[in-house]
């Protein structure tokens, strides 16, 4: 378990980079990170693995204060973490096994025990046939996998992970994506991740917290932050592409399908508007499936305007997200999410 108690980190010079930061990661979870540059998140890592100290606050994993440890406390803790870093930085005049090994002869692990500890992590990380390949002659997807085994050599409780899959093509994100999770099943580790891919916090996070100029804007499990559908953060997870040319006084009806109301599946939608009488036109919308949930978010435009109200009311009673909006809000609303970037 991973404990942020009112932490606040002043740089010299007057910079606060983080500002009462209370965060509460239970024991095996996988909690994402998103925020802009310059939100704190560096800052963050480093009060994380103690290469910062706080201004204010306590830090504590697994009950051990970190920002009060100190000595041979303040390494176990420290041990207690594992990074992956998105550029992995392998030594290339080791092999597979020897980077593996590495932390481990470090912490002088005798021989034996180091030989059978990088089998098992080779094992883990589905990399036994490489244990002799040097970094060059391995894909940037088995080098991130060696960068994990590497990390978890010191057998830690929280896996750190900063932006760990930005340099990989979407297909080698999803299996090391799928690689952390069977992990975290498997050793119970609790992983922290640092992304700015909202499709990273989607695919496998179970929890998010937004940080913004360096305080927690919004935390939560991930489907609850989603269904907070004035939430910006629910906006960028489930984002919608421009609605197409439309008067900018045109009604829409903005969706959200969370599956926590009566209505389970974006099909059903339709039928219940069509069995009301009330015909819509999808003006965008986006799907997609969360923790085995069908969850999106539509613009729908009624056929006839007049029926707009009607529609939003068959929506709400069913228990679904829904708002009415116009083109032309949309239309500012992009603007200013283009202006912030
Ligand atoms: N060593 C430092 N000394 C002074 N100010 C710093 C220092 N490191 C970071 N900052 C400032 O603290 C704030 C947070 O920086 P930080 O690097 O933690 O953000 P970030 O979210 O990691 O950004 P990015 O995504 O661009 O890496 C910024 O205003 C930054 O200029």
């Amino acid at each position: 378990m991973i404990e942020l108690n009112e932490v606040s980190k002043v740089y010299p010079g007057g910079v606060t980079a983080l500002n009462s930061v209370n965060l509460h990661i239970p024991a095996g979870e996988i909690h994402g990170i998103v925020g802009r540059s310059g939100a704190g998140k560096s800052t963050l890592i480093r009060c994380l693995t103690g290469l910062e100290d706080v201004t204010e606050g306590q830090i504590s994993i697994d009950g051990v204060d970190l920002t009060a440890a100190r000595g041979a406390e303040l390494i176990a803790a420290r041990r207690s973490i594992g990074m992956v870093f998105q550029h992995v930085n392998l030594l290339d005049s080791r092999t597979a096994a020897k980077n593996i090994a590495h932390p481990l002869e470090i912490a002088r692990v005798p021989k034996a025990e180091r030989r059978r500890r990088v089998a098992e992590l080779l094992e883990l990380v589905g990399l036994s046939d490489r244990a002799d390949n040097y970094p060059s002659q391995l894909s940037g997807g088995q080098k991130q996998r060696v960068g994990i085994a590497r990390a978890l050599a010191a057998e830690p409780g929280v896996l750190l992970c900063d932006e760990p899959t930005s340099a990989l093509d979407s297909t080698t994100t999803r299996q090391i994506l799928e690689l952390i999770g069977q992990l975290r099943d498997r050793l119970g580790i609790t992983v922290i991740i640092i992304t700015h891919e909202m499709s990273v916090v989607r695919e496998i996070c179970d929890a998010v917290s937004l940080l913004d100029e360096g305080s927690i804007a919004r935390s939560g499990p991930l489907l609850d932050v989603i269904s907070d559908r004035s939430s910006p953060l629910s906006k960028e997870l489930i984002s919608l592409p421009p609605t197409s040319a439309l008067q900018p006084g045109a009604q829409l009806i903005e969706v959200l399908l969370t599956e926590s109301g009566t209505i389970g599946h974006f099909g059903d939608l339709f039928s219940l508007l069509s069995r009301n009488g009330l015909p819509t036109r999808v003006e965008a919308g986006s799907i997609e499936t969360i923790q085995g949930r069908q969850v999106g978010r539509l613009h729908i435009r009624p056929e006839d305007s007049s029926t707009a109200q009607k529609t939003l009311q068959v929506l709400t009673d069913a228990g679904l997200h829904a708002e009415l909006t116009t083109a032309a809000a949309l239309e500012t609303e992009a603007g200013l999410k283009e202006e912030e970037a």
